[in-house]
Formats: structure tokens, C-alpha cells, sequence
């Protein structure tokens, strides 16, 4: 059994996200977010639970930075609440807030863990909400000021910065479909949105420049692999379709600095052509240093003329995680050979992992199923790498079983079992082989 192994400075981490995993909710003068409110009506979350206590890591931070240690983490990739810094989303300072940040960010680099912060995982200000949020196109600039003020206080000392995280998530589930906060159904809403949030990237990564920082900063899309259900003509165009529509909305505009055809198309057919100034996408494409990946799994899809752009879904033949997302490791290859071929940017996997029913049986979790998922795409890294990927580093997601937003706490993607009775950890034998990967900088092939 040969063994795969990695450039020497390849770096192996693990994600999480502040609503998903700190709790303290209303505590030490944070404000509340969309996340909170949202959570908090009846109906929205399943059994209605919410992330008011979630892993109580803003409580619990230096045990779970010792387990980080334990399992030989180089990285950390975890994300700031934003109205825990400014409630209000900007003026008002809350120092305890910042401080909750200095402390964790201290205790990583005394572990020799990189710290890897993403400025915006969902959690908007619900003040900002309450003035339009990612509709109002101030919110851009009120991003970029929270940013500012982020880059000033820990810019010297944290190397890699993702602005946001998954925009077509937030500002689709948010906006159009209502799954996420702030829960509209307004698809007019969702391009709007969107685009406000392209803008805010931006505006922040012009900040960034301007204060000669010296770390990288780049921004996290969610992909998932395209492929036609068959060769014809209609199938190969339908994947051509969902390919621009799920994958390069928010790529095309920071990298071509413009949309992809089919969502200027959507626009046209519902006379939403918006005049977006053309010196938005002059902000929009300031350069990025990588580009950051959440891949979780493909779409195989085929023409159907009553769809929403003619595609339909088709369900893939293979394993299924919690999640009801099939298991296709060749997907991530894919997606990091074409991404590179499209954009030549060095690329992180910011996001991997599966969702299984673990259970603990005298004191173990033994999730093989989550074993062989991260073996088998951590293989497809490195053969991405092999065949000319500039791709630097890996976060499996998630460090910890945490709030799986509209999920709540029913499906568990972590490494960490957490014990949400107790808030006990325990390292599940998905950490034990992680740890195993890390130390030896590979994997059996
Ligand atoms: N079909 N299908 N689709 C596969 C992926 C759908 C998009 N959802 C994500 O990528 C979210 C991302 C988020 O950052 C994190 O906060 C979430 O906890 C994980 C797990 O859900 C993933």
C-alpha cells in the first residue's frame, strides 16, 4: 500500500463558525444576529432548537483549542461573530467581544495553530437587517468598516482571511427560498443580495491592501461537481447550465468581472437587470490571493423544460451521508482540476466532511463511515496536487458536532463527538485517524 504524501507545507486544519458553535448568545454585550432571531421563531429549526448555548465554546474555547492540539492541527479555520464586535453592526465597539477573539487567537498561536478567520459566516448584525441587511447596499461598506477594524486589531498575526463564507448559500437560502436567515422568499432579493455581498468581498479585501498586511485573503464558495445524466445534447447543456448557476456565480464576477451568461439571462427574463455600475466589478475583481472550496458532494443533472432553468436533479448512484448527499470523491478531484484550469489561483479546501448517525458505544464513537469519507477525498487531494493543482491545504468540517443550521443539532459533522447534555468531548476514531494523516503528512493509497 503505497503512501500518498504532501508537500511538506501543506496545511491540514479544521473549520467551524461562530453561530454554529460559540452559544453566548446575548452574553458579554453581543448583539443579536439574523441567526439568533431567526432561530428563535417557532417552526424555523428543527424541534425548534437554536445556537443560544450551540457547543458553549465561547466558554469552553481553551479546552477545545488543547483538542485541536491533541489531534495535531497546523490550522484553525473559524469564523467572528460580527455584532459580538460591533452589536450594532458598526459605531458602538464591544470590547469584551474582541477580547473573547484575543484570547482565542493567542491560545492557537501558543499551539503553533495558523489561525485561518472568516469574517462572515451568516451571522449578519440584526440592526443591519433591520435597515434592509444584505438588500441595502450599505451593508457592503459597513462590512468592509468591520473588516478594517478586524485587519487593524489581529491583521499582523493571522495569515489567512476568507471575507465570506458560501455567498450563493446565504444569499440564496436567505433570500430566495427562506431556509436560512433572514428567511425571505423574494428570488429578485437573492440577486440583489448576492451582489451586495460580491461587493462587500470587495470593498474588504481594497481594505486589507491598503493596510500592506501580509497574509493572504481570498473568499470560500460552495461547489458541487457538475455532471450531465447523459451525453445528449439537452443533458450536456443543462450541466453546462446548473455548472455556471451553483458554481460560478460568485467566481465569474471576482475573476472575469462579470456574471456568468445564464444569471444575466435570469435577470433579463425577469426584468431584473438591475444596473449594476461597472465599476462595482472594478471592487468586485480586486485580486485575490486563493480561492477557498466547500465541497461536500456533485449534482448529476438532466434537461427537464419544467424546471427552473430546465434542469432537474437526478439522484447519484453511491453511498448517501445523514445529509441525503452522496458520497463522490471523484467530484472533488473534478471540481479542483477544473477550477484551477479556469482560474490558475492557488485553492484551499476550506471545507470537506460528512454527516453520520455516530454513536457512543463504552466511551468510543467509531465512525468508520467518516473515516473512509475523508480517506477517500483527502486521496482525490493529492491527486489533484500530482496532476498540477496549486492547492495548499485541507479543513475537514467540522472540528466539533455543532448547530447544522435549519438541521439544529441532528446531524453531527465533526471529528469531536460533543455531548450536547453535557457538553462533554470526545475525539471520535475519525480524529484519531486525522491525527494520524497530519503526522504523517499523507495518506495510504
Ligand atoms: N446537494 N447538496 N449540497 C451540498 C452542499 C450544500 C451547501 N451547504 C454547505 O455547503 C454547508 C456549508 C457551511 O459552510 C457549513 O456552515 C455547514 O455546516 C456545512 C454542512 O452543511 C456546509
Amino acid at each position: 500500500m503505497a503512501k500518498l504524501v504532501f508537500p511538506k507545507e501543506f496545511l491540514w486544519g479544521a473549520a467551524t463558525a461562530s453561530y454554529q458553535i460559540e452559544g453566548a448568545w446575548n452574553e458579554d454585550g453581543k448583539g443579536e444576529s439574523i441567526w439568533d432571531r431567526f432561530a428563535h421563531t417557532p417552526g424555523t429549526i428543527y424541534e425548534n432548537q437554536n445556537g443560544d448555548i450551540a457547543c458553549d465554546h465561547y466558554h469552553r474555547y481553551e479546552e477545545d483549542v488543547e483538542l485541536m492540539a491533541e489531534i495535531g492541527l497546523k490550522a484553525y479555520r473559524f469564523s467572528i461573530s460580527w455584532p459580538r464586535i460591533f452589536p450594532e453592526g458598526r459605531g458602538k465597539l464591544n470590547p469584551k467581544g474582541v477580547y473573547f477573539y484575543e484570547k482565542l487567537i493567542d491560545k492557537l498561536l501558543e499551539k503553533n495553530i495558523k489561525p485561518a478567520i472568516t469574517l462572515y459566516h451568516w451571522d449578519l448584525p440584526q440592526a443591519l437587517e433591520d435597515k434592509g441587511g444584505w438588500l441595502n447596499r450599505d451593508t457592503a461598506k459597513y462590512f468592509s468598516e468591520y473588516a478594517n477594524f478586524m485587519f487593524y486589531k489581529f491583521g499582523d498575526v493571522v495569515p489567512i482571511w476568507i471575507t465570506l463564507n458560501e455567498p450563493f448559500v446565504s444569499a440564496f437560502l436567505g433570500y430566495a427560498w427562506g431556509w436560512h436567515a433572514p428567511g425571505k422568499k423574494d428570488m429578485k432579493g437573492a440577486f440583489v443580495a448576492g451582489h451586495n455581498m460580491l461587493l462587500a468581498h470587495g470593498l474588504a479585501v481594497q481594505a486589507y491592501r491598503d493596510g500592506g498586511y501580509k497574509g493572504n485573503i481570498g473568499i470560500t464558495i460552495n461547489v458541487a461537481t457538475v455532471y450531465p445524466e447523459t451525453n445528449s445534447e439537452e443533458d450536456l447543456k443543462a450541466a453546462e447550465k446548473q455548472d455556471a448557476f451553483g458554481n460560478r456565480w460568485f467566481i465569474d464576477p471576482i475573476f472575469k468581472r462579470k456574471y456568468p451568461e445564464i444569471i444575466w439571462r435570469i435577470l433579463e427574463e425577469n426584468n431584473w437587470s438591475f444596473v449594476f455600475p461597472a465599476s462595482d466589478f472594478d471592487i468586485i475583481s480586486s485580486p485575490i490571493d486563493f480561492m477557498g472550496i466547500n465541497y461536500y458532494t456533485r449534482n448529476i443533472v438532466a434537461y427537464d423544460k419544467n424546471s427552473h432553468l430546465g434542469v432537474k436533479r437526478v439522484e447519484g448512484p453511491n453511498e448517501h451521508t445523514d445529509m441525503g448527499w452522496e458520497v463522490y470523491p471523484d467530484g472533488l478531484y473534478d471540481i479542483l482540476i477544473q477550477l484551477y484550469r479556469d482560474y490558475k489561483i492557488p485553492i484551499y479546501i476550506t471545507e470537506n466532511g460528512a454527516a453520520y448517525n455516530d454513536t457512543v458505544e463504552d466511551g468510543r464513537i467509531r465512525d468508520i463511515n467518516r473515516i473512509n469519507y475523508l480517506k477517500e477525498h483527502i486521496k482525490r487531494a493529492y491527486f489533484a496536487i500530482r496532476d498540477g493543482v496549486d492547492l495548499r491545504g485541507y479543513f475537514v468540517w467540522s472540528l466539533m458536532d455543532n448547530f447544522e443550521w435549519a438541521h439544529g443539532y441532528s446531524k453531527r459533522f465533526g471529528i469531536i463527538y460533543v455531548d450536547y447534555n453535557t457538553q462533554k468531548r470526545i475525539l471520535k476514531d475519525s480524529a484519531y485517524f486525522y491525527k494520524k494523516i497530519i503526522e504523517e503528512n499523507g495518506v495510504d493509497g
